[in-house]
């Protein structure tokens, strides 16, 4: 019985599964804090990912490991594989700017949206790594000069991984490459041209791998005097956190997932690549051959750490209060964009309340407008992706805010349609750990693993709780500059 391991460095924390390649059985995990804030230096997210390699008992019997991560953040590195500067993250909204002068710059006539997503898939916001290497160039020339090479969070783990053997050893895959702004998911190359109108020029990028090529094998050395496996271990492509999950989660078609993690993500697994000119839908590629049109919004599960902060309760006191008010909460809407948002793109927006009376200015009502917003946010991620083809039968939902009892009974009444829920778990390092296994196995396709334990949520649809919040959504203002 092969072991296999699988990393998940988010946002807010890494996870490591070890799992049994042929079953998918867990045999241990462990997990450990990534530092808050919207610019991280990699070496945190390297020294979380040891100590949850610690907390998971270690590598020493596994025969092959996959990272994968939050998607795109810009890692920098200099000619001789140095950190030039701390990450800038996905939810990091500087580069607002960047991306807006990027989509006007293709086009003089008003069509760079078109233009973007037929090259790379995607329209850019700010999170797109290309934005960020443009804010580098125009806000910190003197980083620029230095930077040599670009890589996202989990290529440069799996590069940590492998002992950091030089910068052409660098590897990513397919799925983390389609967010970068400068891969295209259809021809299944690398645009450098559009890589150096965004930063000046080229960069030397990461090989993209097939997925279940191998990136390499673990150097022992690398894991600072661990106990390592007798043979090698070897290492997957790995992929960014979505990709992951669909994998984790098996997504089969008329699924859909919904991910309620720091970010909401609403993806499907697709055999055709998407082009969405609005740039709502991401065209980004899947971790099996195939493609992954994506909706991500900025504010997910913090909106519930927010509102819980905000009351002064414990999350499950939170579900509590939500679930004792009741569906459209007399009128109270909250919009959600407490980081700013991404999609819609108002990375200037600030969250609002609105319609509040004093029948509803209850801890309860508070609750559930946090509930309700978050949801309704994903619900307009769900239409626009079924708009551009996807089937949604069901929504399969995962993330640490899938914990939450109000999210998964609320979110049928929000989508108007089923919500399975599988057992609270970590799919994105499963998936990873599933791409591990294929590798260490062999085969055409990765191993099947079931999903077992999933628990169905049905519920009338409850159309005012959209129609209330669409109309407060239009309503919000952007934070004032300065
Ligand atoms: N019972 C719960 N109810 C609501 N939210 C929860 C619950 N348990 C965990 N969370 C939230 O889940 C989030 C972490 O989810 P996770 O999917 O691990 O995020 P990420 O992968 O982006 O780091 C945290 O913001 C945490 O507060
Ligand atoms: O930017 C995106 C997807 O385009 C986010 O989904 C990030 O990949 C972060 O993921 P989490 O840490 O929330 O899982």
């Amino acid at each position: 019985m092969p072991l296999v391991a699988g990393v998940d460095s988010s946002t807010q924390s890494c996870k490591v599964v070890v799992r049994d390649a042929e079953t998918g059985a867990l045999v241990r995990q462990g997990r450990a804090p990534h530092p808050d804030g919207t610019e991280v230096d990699p070496q945190a997210w390297w020294n979380a990912l040891l100590a949850a390699v610690d907390a998971a008992g270690g590598l020493a019997d596994v025969a092959a490991v996959s990272v994968a991560g939050q998607q795109h953040g810009m890692v920098c590195l200099d000619e001789a594989g140095r950190v030039v500067r701390p990450a800038l993250l996905w939810n990091d909204t500087r580069s607002a700017g960047a991306a807006r002068d990027l989509i006007e710059e293709a086009d003089a006539d008003g069509t760079g949206g078109r233009f973007w997503a037929e090259a790379t898939g995607s329209v850019p916001v700010a999170s797109f790594t290309a934005t960020k290497l443009r804010w580098l160039a125009r806000h910190e020339p003197a980083n620029a000069d230095r930077v040599a090479a670009v890589c996202l969070p989990h290529d440069w783990l799996t590069w940590r991984l492998a002992g950091a053997p030089g910068l052409a050893a660098l590897r990513t895959d397919r799925g983390d490459a389609s967010g970068t702004g400068y891969w295209s998911p259809a021809t299944g190359e690398y645009r450098l041209d559009l890589l150096e109108r965004a930063f000046g020029r080229r960069l030397r990028v990461p090989a993209v791998l097939g997925p279940a090529e191998p990136a390499g094998v673990v150097d022992p050395a690398a894991l600072g005097g661990r106990p390592s496996h007798a043979g090698t271990v070897l290492l997957g492509p790995g992929t960014g956190d979505n990709a992951a999950a669909a994998l984790g989660v098996g997504a089969g078609p008329g699924d859909v997932v919904v991910s309620v993690g720091t970010s909401g993500t609403v993806f499907a697994v697709a055999d055709a690549p998407a082009a969405d000119p609005t740039g709502i839908v991401a065209g980004f590629a899947d971790a099996t051959g195939r493609f992954l049109p994506l909706v991500c919004t900025l504010n997910a599960a913090r909106v519930l750490d927010a509102a819980a902060e905000l009351l002064r309760v414990g999350l499950d006191e939170l579900a509590e209060l939500a679930l004792a008010a009741p569906p459209g909460v007399d009128g109270l809407v909250m919009v959600p964009y407490l980081e700013g948002e991404r999609t819609p793109n108002r990375p200037l927006a600030t969250g609002a309340v609105h319609g509040l009376t004093l029948t509803n200015a209850t801890a309860a009502h508070l609750a559930r407008a946090a509930v309700e917003g978050m949801l309704c946010a994903l619900a307009d991620g769900l239409d626009a992706l079924t708009a551009q083809g996807a089937r949604a039968d069901r929504v399969v939902l995962i993330g640490g805010g899938a914990r939450s009892a109000a999210v998964r009974r609320v979110a049928p009444q929000v989508f108007g349609c089923p919500v399975v829920v599988p057992p609270p778990g970590e799919y994105v390092a499963d998936g990873a750990a599933r791409q591990a296994a294929w590798l260490a196995l062999g085969g055409a396709a990765p191993p099947r693993w079931p999903l077992a334990d999933t628990r169905e949520y049905a519920a009338d649809p409850v159309p005012a709780i959209r129609a209330r919040y669409a109309e407060a959504r239009d309503r919000t203002v952007d934070r004032p500059s300065g």
